[in-house]
Parts: C-alpha cells; structure tokens; sequence
C-alpha cells in the first residue's frame, strides 16, 4: 500500500471565495499540525472542521487564514487520513500554502491520486472511478446523471452479478472434470453452461444496445450543420445556441473554419458544428474550411442540411444530397420570409424519408419544429436516464464488444458439441473481460493510464 502522503490544490485555478489545499495518507494530520496555529489537530475528533492560521516555518510569519478540515481513515474519500485547508480564493494564498504544506514532507499528488487511492484501498471499483472523471467533465445534466448513477455503483452490480453466473458455470465444469464418474453431473454442466451463456448474453447484448443513446448522452450527439454558402448555417447555429458565437454577413463563404458549441435541445445534448459553405471554390483559405466540412460530414451522427428557399435547387445542393445519402439528417428550408425560388417537389423527392422543416430563421419561424424534430430523430421523443443502465465509457463499450463475442463462441462450441473444457475457455474469457472493466482483472498499466486522464487534485 501506498505510505506517503499527497497534496494539491483541489479547487480550480482561479479566482473563487475559497479554495482548498488537499491532504492524503499516513503524515496528513501531523504535516498540517506542524503548521497550523490553533487546536492540537492531533487531538480533534474526526470529520470535525477548525479555524486557525498557517503559519510558515521559515518566517515564522502568518501566511494564511483558515479552516482545516480533518477526517481520519477509514471513513474518507481515500480510505486514509484526510485533511482539507480552506483557504482564500485566489491564486497567491492557496499556492502559498501548498508550497507551506510540500515543504513538511507531503508530496505532489499526480492527477488523479486520490481518486486512485480510493480504488486502490477498495472504497470504489475501476468503472465508478470513471463515473467521477465523466462527473467532472459533464457538459448537460443527463450526461451527469449517467455518470452519477455509474458513480453509484449501478453498472458494477450489474457486471458483477454477470460473473458470478458465470464463475458458477465453470466451477460446476470443474467439478464434472475431477468427478467424470457422474454422467447426470455431465448433462447438467452443458445445460447450465448454455442456460448461463445465453442469459449472460442476453444481458451484454441490451447493454450495448443502450451504450449507443450512452455514448451519446456523455459525449453530445455529433451534429453538422451543412449547406451551401450564405444559406443561414451559421444563423442556425446561433439560434440553436442563443448566442452570436458564429458570425453572420451577407457575404457567401464568411464562415472559413469550424465552429463547435455544446446545446442541449429538448434534452438532446448535441455536440453542434457550424461548417464551411460547401461549393466548388478557388479561394485557398475557404478550400481548407470546405475540405474539412467534408471531413466532419463522415464523422457526424446527425446533419442538418440547409438549403435556400430563395435560390433554385443547384447543382451542388442535389451533390449534398448524395453526399449524405444513408446518414442520418434533417432537411431545413430556410429563408421563407423571402419569395419562393426552390424546387419544393424535387426537395421532398430527394429527401425520400427524411424529415423537412421550413424556417425563416430572421423571423424566429419553425425553430420549435426544428428542435421536436432533432430530438424524434434519435430518441422518438425524450430520453429516460431513469431505468437503464447505461453503458457510455468508450473502453467498456469495447470490452462489451468482445464479451460478446466470446460468449458467441461457446455458445456455438456448445451446439457443436465440442467438449466443456473447451467451451470453458470461452466462458472463462468472457468472465475475464467483463472483470476489466470493474478493475478486477485490470493491468497496473492500464489502471495508471487510466487514473493520470484525471484532474489534478481530484
Ligand atoms: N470537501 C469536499 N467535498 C467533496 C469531496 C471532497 O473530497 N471534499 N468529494 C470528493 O470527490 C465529493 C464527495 N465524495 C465523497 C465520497 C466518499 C467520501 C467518504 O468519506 N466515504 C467513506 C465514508 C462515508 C461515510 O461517512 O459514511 C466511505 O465510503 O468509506 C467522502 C467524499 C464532493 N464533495
Ligand atoms: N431573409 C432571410 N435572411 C436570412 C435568413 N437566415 C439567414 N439570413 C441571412 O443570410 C445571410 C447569410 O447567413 P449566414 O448564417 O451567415 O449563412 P451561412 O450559411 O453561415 O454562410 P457561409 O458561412 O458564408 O457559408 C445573412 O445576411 C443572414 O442574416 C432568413 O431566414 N431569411
Ligand atoms: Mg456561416
């Protein structure tokens, strides 16, 4: 187990009323009573909260005024002892006071230390200390209560629940293998193994199913905005924004980059991309913008796809439609306050299936049908974090995946009639990988490469 102690500033960089110095590990209480001007914090009792000041060794001088919290192990977020300084906001007290509490023997916490402390000492597992990383970074509040959930242990149940059907079905192999006498014994381990594998497979199968709409609640759906330049693109990304961050002119081709906001549209969080007009253009800056609106196109999980009620249908338009042909996307007919030059027969011709929604974005008009139609698009209405168990980490998504697979692997094995011992390799495999993504099975180097994607101090 780890024996030294960490610090670090677990507050943002900033200006704020307070910030917080962090403490972790054996010498926690004795570093900050060597400094601290006050109650004998060796003596306090635990969880209990203390005004004092830090005074600085070399000094001798008052260097901060504040407040120490002191926890001690096992009831602490590490499973050690804690202690948390309160301190002023700003940058100066706080560095002031880390480099106070550095100077008695604590050691820089690397990013992600302490929550790794906590797995380590088995307060969480691998999957909800994931949860506290996608807590910190969730950009709209479903995303956050997926990951409040997967913090909660929802998910590690579930896996857990999983392997043990599945550790009970190899042992029941086993014994069929140290005892071949009893036939009944060898009749029932096949039954049970494929009773077992299609349950458990079952199970993997819905999870993966749900990790899609997961994905996306963590990550934002990845949406395009496209269309021909002077169209309204950029128009429509503010208004789905409420914000002016793209800008607007009457001149085609004003937007040459890429523009990426967060919205969250009916609760739809969209990961929203203004692009590039794309045309057949001359002008090298803009042709780098249009290249790379090609790029983002392959990339997206949704496209709205602008067209100009005031213009014929071009030549490029009816490009755009091919280009986007089997993707998921919405046809916006923008510009209807203006007289009508667009082939509207051929537009609901081309866009088959796919939704249409008519706009004057100047007038504010078919913004609400717009957005019920973005949200029917994936969700057939609202999404309920309520009940599912949403898988939405990438690298569980993967482990699923060969889960899966493994687990059609014996199953076939088993209407081959191949032997149980070798079927057993599957199941044991399946057990093994779904035991990484709760950390049971995972490697050292994986577990650091995990922890250090971490904020400092948390
Ligand atoms: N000041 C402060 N606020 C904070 C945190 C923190 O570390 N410090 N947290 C940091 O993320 C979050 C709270 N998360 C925590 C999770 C578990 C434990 C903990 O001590 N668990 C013990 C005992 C719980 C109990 O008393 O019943 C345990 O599970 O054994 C503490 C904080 C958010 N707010
Ligand atoms: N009349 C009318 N004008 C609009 C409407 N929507 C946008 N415009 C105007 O059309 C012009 C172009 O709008 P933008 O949003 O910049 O168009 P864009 O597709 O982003 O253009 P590029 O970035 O050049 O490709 C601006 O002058 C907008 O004010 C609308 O519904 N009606
Ligand atoms: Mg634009």
């Amino acid at each position: 187990m780890e024996t030294d102690t960490i610090t670090a500033i677990s507050t943002p960089i900033g200006e704020g009323a307070i910030a917080i110095v962090r403490l972790s590990g054996p010498k926690a209480i004795s570093i900050t009573a060597n400094v601290f001007k006050g109650k004998n914090l060796g003596d306090v009792a635990s969880h209990t909260i203390h005004y004092g000041k830090i005074i600085d060794p070399e000094t001798k001088e008052v260097a901060e005024e504040v407040m120490v919290s002191v926890m001690r192990a096992p009831k602490t977020f590490t499973r050690e002892d804690v202690v948390e300084i309160n301190c002023h906001g700003g940058m100066v007290a706080v560095n002031r006071v880390l480099e106070i509490i550095l100077s008695q023997g604590a050691r820089l916490a690397e990013p992600g230390e302490f929550t790794k402390r906590a797995f380590l000492h088995g307060r969480i597992d691998l999957s909800q200390a994931e949860a506290v990383m996608d807590l910190i970074r969730a950009k709209t509040d479903k995303a956050m209560s997926v990951a409040l959930k997967q913090m909660d242990g929802r998910l590690s149940a579930l896996i857990r629940r999983l392997r043990q059907d599945l550790l009970e079905t190899v042992a029941h192999v086993e014994v069929n293998i140290d005892y071949p006498e009893y036939d009944d014994v060898e009749e029932m381990s096949h039954d049970m193994m494929r009773t077992k594998s299609k349950e458990v497979y079952k199970e993997v199968v819905e999870l993966l199913q749900v990790a899609k709409q997961g994905k996306i609640l963590r990550e934002g759906l990845a949406t395009a905005i496209i269309g021909r330049p002077n169209v309204g693109k950029s128009s429509l990304m503010n208004t789905l924004v409420q914000e002016n961050k793209a800008i607007v002119t009457e001149v085609p081709g004003t937007t040459r980059d890429i523009i990426e906001e967060y919205v969250s549209v009916r609760g739809v969080p969209l990961r929203l991309v203004d692009t590039a007009g794309i045309r057949e253009t001359e002008d090298i800056v803009e042709k780098i913008g249009v290249e790379r609106s090609r790029q983002v196109l392959k990339e997206s999980d949704l496209i709205l796809f602008v067209l100009n009620y005031n213009d014929v249908l071009s030549e490029e338009d009816e490009k755009l439609f091919k280009a986007i042909e089997g993707l998921d996307y919405i046809v916006i007919i923008n510009k209807t306050d203006l007289e009508q030059k667009l082939d509207l027969d051929r537009v609901y011709e081309l866009a088959a299936e796919k939704p249409i929604v008519i706009t004057s974005l100047v007038k504010e008009e078919g913004v609400n049908e717009l957005e019920e139609a973005i949200a029917k698009t994936f969700f057939a209405g609202d999404i309920d974090t309520g009940d599912l168990t949403y898988v939405s980490n990438v690298r569980h998504i993967q482990l699923l995946k060969q889960a899966k697979q493994a687990l059609e692997d014996a199953m076939e094995g088993l209407e081959l009639g191949l032997p149980l011992d070798v079927v057993q390799i599957d199941v044991t495999r399946t057990w093994e990988l779904l035991g990484e993504i709760i950390g049971d099975t995972a490697s050292d180097s994986l577990i650091d490469q995990l922890f250090s994607q971490f904020c400092l101090g948390k």
